[in-house]
């Protein structure tokens, strides 16, 4: 059979990793797919650059120009290969794929969490397939898991760390007390950020992520305007002191869970007990917790950045793609999970209506009373204490780090509360709040 033609578009950390990975492993794929996958063209801005990311041997044979338009539409080319980013020109070009009847493979995650409803309506009328396994949590299958393993479930919540740049620098700065620049600026030479790495620290690639984890789990459009989103950037090596401390981890976690009014969908710091294994995931790797009513809780781990591990995705996505071109389009596994006709329109929650348990830490003047005055305004707003720690002063400092853990409670009462605690006199300054989950259950 002749071997199946795929345009890369874009040959940066993943596109190179793709062909890399292709050149390497041309035997074994060929002999999973049924045919050969091989690159006809390549599109990017710099052809000089593009040619010094790999080895002579991978590029040798590649040719590179500069028009990606004649790429989309050249009519010998079955697969696009969307790997250059962002959300404008990358969204121009894989739907002129999708109208000129190709496939479209793409690690693009914020074009899909923005775009993905347009695009999979687009794939979906023309007969085509959107392949994305590398847009979420890299080189782990878990789109695939989640649409076709666990497919048997009634999926409750999932809770993941989907962002390898975040995770990387919380894990630099606990084990070797590195600074925040420095990491992150390691990060982005390793290729793990994204072009704006503000998109990895702030949470905006985890949202990205979790909305595409969302939409496949409940069967729901992509709703990203409507996520919570809060990175790792004034997170304090005190509150990871603490946390520790406590017996807990910090991780900057992507959760959506169903609830009896709608979908949680947030993306934040979080302390998780340190026992648990998802705790323990540290540096670049990513790992997703998915409660099924019937499995129980899965767990999924492995590389989520960097240029093999995205492009393994990538490669099994061409594989994929390779073995359903002669399927029938209705007998395909559905881009998200559910049949099209069948998604349903939960609304997403605002922050203020989650209900989970807090980590609070406040200053206070070390006076009789304070302690409690705040325990009053928790028990009024209906709060219940978990744990409390007060940590002595250091010689000459005034106030007391008072930590306080909660059991579950709503969002709104937690924050009311602190206004309250906040207009004590005996209190300085703000308290902080971080979120905490069990992921028990
Ligand atoms: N780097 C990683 O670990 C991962 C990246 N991704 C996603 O893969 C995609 C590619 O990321 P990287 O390879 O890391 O990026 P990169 O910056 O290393 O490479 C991007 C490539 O596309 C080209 N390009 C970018 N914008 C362009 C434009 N407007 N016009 C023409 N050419 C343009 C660049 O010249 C370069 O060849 C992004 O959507 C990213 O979010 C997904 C998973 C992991
Ligand atoms: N910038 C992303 C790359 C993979 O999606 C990350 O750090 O996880
Ligand atoms: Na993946």
């Amino acid at each position: 059979m002749k071997p199946i033609q795929v345009g890369l578009l874009g040959f940066g950390t993943v596109g190179s990793g793709v062909a890399k990975v292709l050149a390497r492993n041309a035997e074994e794929i060929g002999r999973r797919a049924g045919r050969a996958i091989e690159v006809k063209r390549v599109a990017v801005r710099n052809i000089v650059k593009a040619r010094a990311v790999a080895p002579a041997a991978v590029v040798e044979g590649l040719a590179f120009g500069n028009d990606f338009h004649a790429v989309v539409d050249d009519p010998e080319i079955s697969i696009i290969c969307e790997l250059i980013g962002g959300t404008t020109l990358a969204k121009e070009l894989v739907l002129r794929a999708i109208a000129n009847g190709k496939h479209v493979v793409t690690a693009n995650k914020a074009l899909l969490a923005l775009h993905g409803n347009e695009i999979f309506a687009a794939a979906q009328a023309r007969g085509v397939t959107v392949a994305f396994e590398a847009a979420v949590a890299g080189g782990i299958p878990i789109i695939k898991a989640l649409r076709e393993g666990l497919t048997a479930n009634r999926i409750e919540w999932i809770a993941g760390i989907i962002n390898g740049t975040s995770n990387f620098i919380l894990t630099e700065m606990r084990d070797k007390g590195a600074a925040f620049a420095d990491v992150l600026a390691e990060a982005q030479q390793l290729g793990y950020a994204e072009a704006d790495p503000t998109f990895d620290i702030e949470g905006h690639d985890a949202a990205h992520k979790l909305t595409i984890l969302s939409a496949l789990a409940f069967g729901i459009p992509m709703q990203f305007d409507k996520a919570y989103l809060e990175g790792i950037s004034r997170l304090t090596q005190e509150d990871i002191a603490y946390a520790e401390q406590l017996g807990y981890r910090i991780k900057l976690l992507g959760i959506t869970r169903r609830k009896a009014n709608g979908v949680e969908l947030r993306v934040h710091p979080t302390l998780i007990p340190a026992k648990r294994i998802i705790a323990n995931v540290d540096g670049v790797m990513n790992a997703v917790v998915v409660q099924g009513d019937a499995v129980g809780q899965t767990l999924y781990c492995g590389r989520g950045a960097g240029s093999e591990p995205t492009a393994s995705a990538v490669v099994a996505d061409l594989v994929d793609v390779t073995r359903l071109l002669t399927a029938d389009p209705e007998h395909r596994v559905p881009h998200l999970a559910f049949q099209p006709d069948r998604l349903v329109d939960l609304p997403i929650l605002p922050i203020d209506a989650v209900e989970t348990s807090y980590y609070l830490r406040l200053k206070a003047h070390d006076k009789a009373g304070v302690m409690a005055d705040v325990t009053r305004i928790l028990a009024d707003a209906d709060i219940s204490i978990d744990a409390m720690m007060q940590k002595e002063p250091a010689e000459g400092v005034k106030v007391v780090d008072i930590i306080i853990l909660t059991h579950i409670a709503l969002e709104r009462r937690v924050d009311e509360a602190i206004a309250r605690i906040e207009g004590l006199a005996t209190i300085a300054g703000s308290v902080t709040k971080l979120r905490l989950e069990n992921l028990d259950k």
